[in-house]
């Protein structure tokens, strides 16, 4: 064995040479047979018990090379008799059962390739001078966050973006991605030409730091939604399939595809969050902070399966904050920034050479990782980072690459990569026509009402809790002389009800839906348009059922009219309501975080509720705030449930309560609360409009929202 070989080989055991394999006991001596029958009479068996427990894919590979060496064959040979070693392993010693799935999951060591995903060019992505300002609000001027930085990330590559906190490393990766575009100044040149960014975007892939799935969909489910939306009809049903089941055994999830997502470990949602952009096969992927969050052992499979997916010619850019000595040394290259400058730009090799060549040699047995970000962190004076970054002339020098004599000017790349290969594509962004779209998101909307327990079951169960409250509370109220105004309390009671509860709801759900939202119109699975369109329609059924289920019981227990026209009067003020209530929250929701819009939302339905004429009559308000009568949606609800329920010609009421009623007669009520009672379609019309203008103005509130936040 090569002496870098026996040196790693000490960290884990004694090299057992070509010791005969019968001496040999667990994985390693399986491993060792399963060679020795493949005809590898050379086999250091104990590597692969190392490779079993620790797997060190480098290691492996470095140990596979000897074995092919030593035994002069073809190392394909040898990937093959490991698969089908696995295979035979796993069934056979049971004792090894977790070690193996580990070995599995690390199979694509074995298998350089997915089958099922054609390679595509590899993409060297370049920027210079790249500058992006925030502006910081009224009077407080701007703020420059990344200054003039500079940059090459060539194709097939693993590259970490490090830095300290507020370094500027996820804003550097979100203008890269063109996920950030207002404030940005400078280049960004792919394969030698200036980005263009639908047709990056559409090469490319953005994974967020949190795990923006849905926990309601099994992981197969994610899958397939996934490939619906971006593969579309480009592939045949069992091609998708084939696809899927790939990128799940090479990801280490396809035991958990069954699992809702929700339940995933940390380690799982970020593959499966990786395994759902990879079904379109982007050449670049942008990831923020893959580890963050994850224990060590998760750390390595991920950084591991990006080393993966970077060798099989992707470009890989992701951020990270403090990597272990080990895991640093599986990225390529890294671009360590501070204050939003570039310090160091090479090979993780490079590092400690580097370090020296500026005078700031990294001490004996300190993690290179961590003192070139103690260094960036300014714990040495602020004037080493001057220096740093005056000698890596913020991010152009290329000296420290892996091999600077590989890195193409711009012009190089324009020659390698022609034209017609980057030239404008005007197809649209989507992979799937806005049809198909709705469809497939009105196919998940649906699933996940289903299984939903917050907006679906709980607002059925509040519904009916509510009914028999209110319906034991008022009970046959609707139809008494002497019990009006108990009834008109009911009535705006039942309004409070149908606005609110869906309004709150909508405000508490909708942000959570908003960030999946942003990631997956951001990585082009949808147009916006379709996806407002499916929270449109999907809205419907449910709050049918729940007015449904609220206002037959209510309106039986209170005792109003017993007449179908008011009946289906009532019920669609109340559907408008809780039309109108969710429009409301949508509009709040789509602007606001959960904290401000719980505030804000009951905060301005105040108004609304004091121009209903519920506590001060109509008829009293004064003229110079009349104007507030026609804005207020409340106004209209009230005032179609008072028509529904004694307008149009109501008889007179039963007064068997109290010896006298003094709104025996309804038109006396009417007149006391100055309502006409004729106005029921009015009033209908007139929350129509209300919902189709809420909708509208919540549509381009979200819209603004999309835009604002890059
Ligand atoms: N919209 C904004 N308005 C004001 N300052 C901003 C804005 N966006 C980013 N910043 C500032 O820019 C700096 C860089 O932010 P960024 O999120 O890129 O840092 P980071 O290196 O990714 O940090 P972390 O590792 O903590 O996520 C921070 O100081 C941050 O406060």
């Amino acid at each position: 064995m090569s002496s870098t070989s026996q040196k790693h080989l000490n960290f884990v055991a004694e090299p057992m040479g070509d010791k005969p394999v019968s001496d040999l006991a667990g994985v390693g001596d399986v491993l060792g047979k399963r060679l020795v029958e493949a005809g590898f009479d050379k086999a250091y068996t104990v590597l692969g018990q190392y490779l079993v427990l620790k797997k060190d894919s480098e290691l492996f590979k470095e140990w596979m090379k000897e074995v092919c060496q030593a035994n002069s064959k073809q190392a394909s040979d040898c990937y093959q008799c490991l698969n089908d070693w696995c295979d035979e392993y796993k069934s056979t010693i049971q004792l090894y059962e977790s070690e193996c799935t580990s070995v599995e999951k690390e199979r694509w060591l074995f298998d350089p390739q997915f089958s099922n995903l054609p390679s595509r060019d590899p993409i060297d992505l370049q920027f210079k001078d790249v500058t992006y300002t925030v502006n910081m609000g009224f009077r407080k001027g701007r703020k420059e966050i990344l200054h003039q930085i500079n940059g090459k990330f060539p194709g097939s590559q693993l590259t970490a973006i490090m830095g300290p906190s507020g370094a500027g490393k996820s804003t550097l990766l979100d203008v890269l991605s063109g996920y950030r575009k207002t404030g940005v100044t400078g280049n960004v040149y792919v394969n030698g030409r200036n980005r263009n960014l639908d047709t990056f975007r559409k090469m490319s892939c953005y994974i967020t730091q949190d795990d923006r799935i849905h926990a309601l969909l099994t992981v197969l489910e994610n899958m397939r939604i996934a490939s619906d939306f971006k593969l579309g009809n480009q592939l045949k049903p069992h091609e998708k399939e084939a696809r899927i089941e790939e990128i799940l055994t090479v990801l280490g999830l396809y035991e958990h595809q069954m699992t809702m997502s929700g339940r995933l470990s940390g380690g799982q949602k970020k593959r499966l969050s990786i395994a759902l952009e990879l079904i379109s096969n982007p050449t670049v992927m942008f990831l923020d902070e893959p580890t963050t969050g994850l224990d060590s052992h998760s750390c390595t499979q991920v950084v591991n399966l990006l080393r993966f997916l970077a060798n099989q010619g992707r470009t890989i850019i992701c951020t990270i904050h403090q990597p272990s000595a080990k895991l640093f040394q599986e990225f390529d290259e890294v671009y360590v920034l501070a204050q939003g400058k570039c310090l160091y730009q090479g090979s993780t090799d490079k590092i400690v050479p580097y370090l020296q060549s500026v005078e700031l040699p990294c001490p004996m047995y300190h993690n290179p990782a961590d003192y070139i970000i103690e260094l960036a962190c300014a714990e040495y004076g602020t004037d080493k980072i001057d220096l740093m970054v005056r000698s890596m002339e913020n991010g152009e020098c290329i000296r420290w690459l892996k091999d600077p004599s590989l890195v193409m000017s711009l012009e190089e790349l324009r020659k390698i990569y022609p034209l017609s290969t980057n030239a404008k594509d005007d197809s649209s962004l989507e992979a799937t026509s806005p049809l198909s779209q709705l469809k497939i998101l009105m196919k998940r909307g649906f699933v996940k009402t289903k299984r939903d327990t917050t907006l679906t079951h709980l607002r059925i169960g509040v519904n009916v809790f509510l009914a028999l409250v209110l319906g034991c509370l008022f009970v046959k109220a609707g139809n008494e002389g002497s019990r009006v105004v108990d009834n008109y309390n009911l009535l705006f009671a039942i309004l409070i009800h149908q606005s609110m509860t869906t309004m709150m709801l909508t405000v508490l759900t909708f942000p959570t839906e908003l960030s999946i939202l942003l990631k997956e119109h951001f990585n082009r699975w949808y147009s916006l348009k379709m996806y407002y369109a499916s929270v449109t329609l999907l809205s419907i059924p449910i709050s049918v059922v729940c007015c449904t289920i609220f206002t037959i019981t209510i309106y039986i227990m209170s005792g109003q009219p017993m007449e179908w026209s008011r009946f289906g009067m009532f019920f669609a003020i109340s559907l408008m309501m809780d039309f109108v209530g969710q429009s409301t929250g949508l509009m709040v929701g789509a602007w606001f975080d959960v904290v401000n819009g719980t505030f804000l939302a009951p905060t301005l339905s105040i108004p609304m509720m004091m121009f209903a004429g519920f506590g001060v009559t109509l008829r009293d308000i004064p003229n110079y705030l009349r104007w507030g009568t026609y804005i207020s949606y409340m106004r209209y609800g009230l005032e179609g449930y008072v028509g529904a329920i004694y307008g149009e010609g109501r008889a007179t009421l039963e007064c068997d309560e109290a010896p006298y009623c003094h709104y025996r007669y309804p038109s006396k009520f009417l007149s006391e609360i100055s309502m006409r009672g004729d106005q029921f379609w009015y009033d209908l019309n007139a929350l129509i409009i209300n919902f189709v203008f809420f909708r509208i103005c919540a549509y381009f509130l979200l819209r603004w929202k999309v835009i604002a936040v890059r």
